[in-house]
């Protein structure tokens, strides 16, 4: 038996997403289903521990230093508290918005995370998946455990021109740079987000304690060993190496080994007495980032890609004010998730600052900490356009694959639009300040 209220396209969001996912929940219920993933993020959190390893579990969830800006997101957050509105006819409401002239489900996108591959085998083919079935834009990591191309043609299989961003690390190779802004173009990325607050790894004690660190292992590399300049690299400095005694060395040879390693998780690190791994783990390394970025970089970017260009990991009011003047379309307040500074600013605390000296400008979207929908009802309130999930979606997919990371933000979605109604608006345009008080 079919029941009306369950919705039969997982696409059909808006427009009362928030009941028709309990009825859904509760409907499963009745047989004896329980849903696949835990509806609230404590618990989501417990379950996943238990179904990763040491070193992913140490790596995703992990933070910088004593973990004391994760703890200022959660608290940031907890210091506004929604105060209701009541009798204002909220029974026709929509959670959707426009952004770079896209329609949107909702106000909430798919953050980057790099080496997904230790939560799952080409994790991020099934978290396009997850968010092409969604309609929620899915910002592919440059750290990523699947090229980007692989990615995309995953999620038009599922729905056609499903959006999709590009983040980019800026490499010291500019040639690297071009490859892969020119790769993003090429695969219908609609904005490209530079990440600007990881120059350098940060220190991160649960990492350092296990000595992993994926990328050294050759996990996250994907984006780079299937690209055609990282490759010439590599091929170039596997000849300087060995050059005498292994003259054939060719870039098609390095092609090869990469596209094998790309289909065998592991693999590329297998052989470590072979040159050519060890030189590409050691190549990424060595130019994954260039901590000698600037504004003058950023003001270049311009003619360098057509895609809207948004600045992620902004936190100063004067940092959004520079990059309203040179000329961005947007900015990601971030902390990374607090995986960088230790005892940095809570990303809402930094949103409250910069929202008002954006003005509109730009716009403004925020991660690090945001977990539930009454969260990004918050971020929403204090002037975010949208706000992205990292870690909450990686559990997902660490407990029930694609499904899972779908349904782990198909439930913020849901409860957002619940808080939406329930606070007294009809719509994300709505909300603004008055919705909250500082408590
Ligand atoms: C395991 C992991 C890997 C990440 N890798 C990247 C990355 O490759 N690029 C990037 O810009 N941000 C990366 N981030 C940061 C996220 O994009 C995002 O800012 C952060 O996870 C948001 O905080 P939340 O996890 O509390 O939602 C990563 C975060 C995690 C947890
Ligand atoms: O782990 C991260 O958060 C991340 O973004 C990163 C990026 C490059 C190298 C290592 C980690």
């Amino acid at each position: 038996m079919t029941d009306p209220t369950v919705p039969t396209d997982p696409t059909a969001l808006p427009a009362g997403a928030g009941r028709l996912r309990q009825n859904e929940i509760y409907t499963q219920g009745i047989h004896g289903r329980r849903p696949r993933v835990p509806t609230d993020h404590a618990e989501l959190e417990r379950r996943a521990r238990r179904v990763m390893s040491d070193r992913a579990w140490a790596y995703i969830a992990g933070g910088a230093g004593e973990g004391s800006t994760m703890a200022a997101n959660r608290a940031a957050l907890d210091r506004w508290a929604i105060v209701p509105r009541v009798l204002r006819d909220v029974s026709s409401r929509s959670t959707g918005i426009e952004l770079f002239g896209q329609q949107l489900p909702a106000p909430v996108l798919f953050s980057p995370v790099g080496a997904g591959a230790l939560a799952a085998h080409a994790a991020d083919v099934h978290i396009g998946h997850a968010a092409a079935e969604l309609g929620v834009p899915y910002i592919f990591s440059n750290q990523g455990s699947a090229p980007m191309e692989t990615v995309a043609a995953e999620m038009d299989r599922v729905r056609s021109g499903a959006p999709r961003w590009f983040q980019l690390y800026w490499s010291t190779d500019d040639d690297l740079v071009d490859s892969l802004l020119a790769r993003a173009e090429g695969m219908g990325a609609n904005a490209v987000a530079v990440t600007l607050d990881t120059t350098m790894l940060g220190w991160r004690p649960q990492d350092l304690n296990l000595g992993s660190l994926p990328f050294a292992r050759g996990e996250g590399i994907d984006q780079y060993t299937s690209d055609p300049r990282f490759t010439e690299i590599v091929a170039q400095r596997v000849r300087a190496a060995v050059g005498g005694e292994k003259p054939e060395i060719s870039v098609g040879a390095i092609k090869t080994l990469f596209s094998i390693a790309r289909n065998a998780p592991g693999s590329l690190m297998k052989n470590l007495t072979a040159p050519e791994p060890r030189v590409a783990v050691q190549t990424f390394l060595d130019i994954y980032s260039r901590p000698s970025l600037n504004w003058d970089d950023i003001a270049g970017l311009r003619d360098r890609t057509t895609l809207p260009i948004v600045l992620k990991g902004v936190l100063h009011p004067d940092d959004a004010r520079r990059a309203v003047d040179v000329g961005v379309d947007g900015i990601i307040v971030s902390n990374h998730g607090g995986r960088q500074v230790d005892g940095a600013i809570g990303s809402i605390d930094a949103l409250a600052a910069i929202a008002p000296a954006v003005d509109g400008r730009i716009k403004v979207l925020v991660d690090s900490g945001i977990h539930t929908g009454a969260d990004v009802f918050k971020a929403i309130a204090l002037g975010a356009d949208a706000a992205c999930i990292g870690r909450p979606h990686m559990y997902g997919l660490a407990l029930a694959g694609a499904d899972g990371a779908r349904d782990v933000v198909a439930n913020i979605i849901a409860e957002l639009d619940l808080t939406l109604g329930l606070a007294g608006y009809t719509s994300i345009a709505d909300v603004d300040r008055d919705a909250l008080q500082r408590v």
